[in-house]
């Protein structure tokens, strides 16, 4: 119960089965491959902060945000747990940008650089990309690259 609210923003080109994410420039999650997102701002909603995040990260504006999926991350020796809300996106406006905090990339769905990703990810994004809805809780060592424990289901309602 003790957990806080981050977004993270998939961006797909289906027709291309292509997927966009960005290297991690500065702080969590530095120099891994992820989709964008963050923290929420306190009078936004959690799909408006995705819609921000996207934006500040990569400069592209997304015209859907469809939400996919739903990680909670918790870490040995650490009470506050991450609730991390998954978007898919397929329309948007505007072209990917290098920013500060990020550099976008698009990679082809069977070459994704899982080996450079949070550990989670190839759990979950396999489903993500077969078009289903997720609930996950992820129970990571201390080191933050083994998973302990596990629970992942497909659902019909996120
Ligand atoms: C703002 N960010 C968005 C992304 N996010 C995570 C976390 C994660 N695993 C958890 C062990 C760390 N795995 C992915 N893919 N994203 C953390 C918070």
């Amino acid at each position: 119960q003790n957990k806080k609210p981050f977004t993270l923003v998939l961006t797909l080109d289906e027709p291309h089965r292509k997927i966009l994410l960005g290297m991690k420039k500065r702080g969590f999650g530095m120099n891994k491959y992820n989709g964008f997102g963050g923290k929420l701002e306190p009078t936004e909603t959690v799909e408006e902060a995705a819609h921000r995040e996207l934006w500040e990260e990569s400069t592209i504006s997304a015209r859907n945000m469809k939400k996919v999926g739903l990680n909670l991350f918790s870490f040995e020796n650490n009470p506050v747990a991450m609730e991390v809300h998954v978007y898919v996106v397929t329309e948007y406006d505007g072209t990917p940008t290098e920013t500060e905090e990020m550099r976008p990339e698009w990679f082809s769905y069977d070459d994704i650089p899982y080996d450079d990703m949070w550990t989670d990810d190839r759990q979950w994004i396999p489903i993500m990309l077969k078009n289903k809805k997720f609930i996950g809780e992820f129970y990571f060592a201390e080191d933050q690259k083994r998973i302990i424990s596990q629970v992942l289901e497909e659902v019909d309602v996120v």
